[in-house]
């Protein structure tokens, strides 16, 4: 089948219109805390499924707010999304949240868009520029979760003499990673594959590293979409890294 939209050009509106709906439901819907977090993350599914269903009607969906169908295990291709990654942190009234889209296709994440309303911005893997060089003797700086920082963070912070950017959202801190405003992001302890697919598949096409934290391959569309931990950073500090996780953690930490 042929579509008017390409498959980027499609991520692209989708993260676009899901980062307006929210940024409209924050506005107006006079809802704070976790009614306000729910709020948005029913409305930008809502909006995702619409368009996914008009645009791609015969493709496979894994949503973090969608009831999981085997259907997606036996399909080509598979819309991996989270409508609302980061939903604490836009609950909060703040700017680090995302939205995530993602297209897997016979085994591969092909196509990631991440939107980010509160900056205005939007990644896509299509376009996304290569990762910026750190400047020359710059301490190395990971991104952490600015609620449950893992265990791990710590070893590593120490091995690579690291300082520690805390900010919500997978998307966000990779995205970091992909914009030169940190060199890695380090998480463990829990995650689904939502989480990680639309802002890996741009941080691949940046040229970064992307591995589990034992260095393993992260698998997407996996029957169990849970995903808990992983790494993306600068490719030249990726054994460093995995050395420290290595040494300092039983592997689910
Ligand atoms: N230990 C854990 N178990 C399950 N999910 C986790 C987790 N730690 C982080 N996450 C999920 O990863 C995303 C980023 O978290 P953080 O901002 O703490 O780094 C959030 O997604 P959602 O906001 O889509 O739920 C959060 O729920
Ligand atoms: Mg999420």
């Amino acid at each position: 089948m042929t579509y008017a939209l390409t498959d980027a050009a499609l991520s692209a509106l989708l993260a676009n219109a899901a980062g307006d709906e929210l940024l409209r439901v924050r506005r107006e819907s006079g809802l704070e805390g976790k009614e306000l977090g729910k709020a948005g993350d029913a409305a930008a599914q809502a909006l995702l499924a619409g368009l996914l269903a008009e645009h791609r009607p015969d493709d496979a969906v894994l949503s973090e707010e969608a009831k999981d169908s085997e259907a997606r295990l036996s399909a080509d291709r598979v819309w991996i999304i989270d409508p609302l990654d980061g939903t604490r942190e836009y609950s909060e009234g703040r700017a680090d949240w995302a939205v995530h889209i993602a297209l897997w296709e016979r085994g591969e994440l092909t196509l990631g868009a991440v939107g980010i309303p509160g900056e205005e911005l939007v990644l896509v893997s299509d376009t996304v520029a290569p990762a910026p060089a750190p400047a020359d003797g710059a301490q190395i700086s990971l991104a952490v979760s600015r609620s449950r920082p893992p265990a791990v963070t710590e070893p590593v912070r120490e091995a690579l003499d690291a300082s520690l950017l805390p900010m919500g959202s997978a998307g966000v801190k990779i995205a970091a990673v992909v914009r030169g405003q940190v060199d890695a992001y380090v998480h463990a302890g829990g995650q689904y594959q939502w989480d990680s697919a639309a802002p890996v598949a741009v941080a691949r096409a940046a040229g970064l590293h992307t591995s589990r934290i034992d260095g393993s391959p992260l698998v997407y569309n996996d029957a169990d979409p849970y995903l808990p931990d992983l790494v993306v950073c600068r490719p030249e500090l990726a054994p460093r890294i995995l050395a420290a996780i290595a040494e300092n953690t039983d592997g689910d930490s």
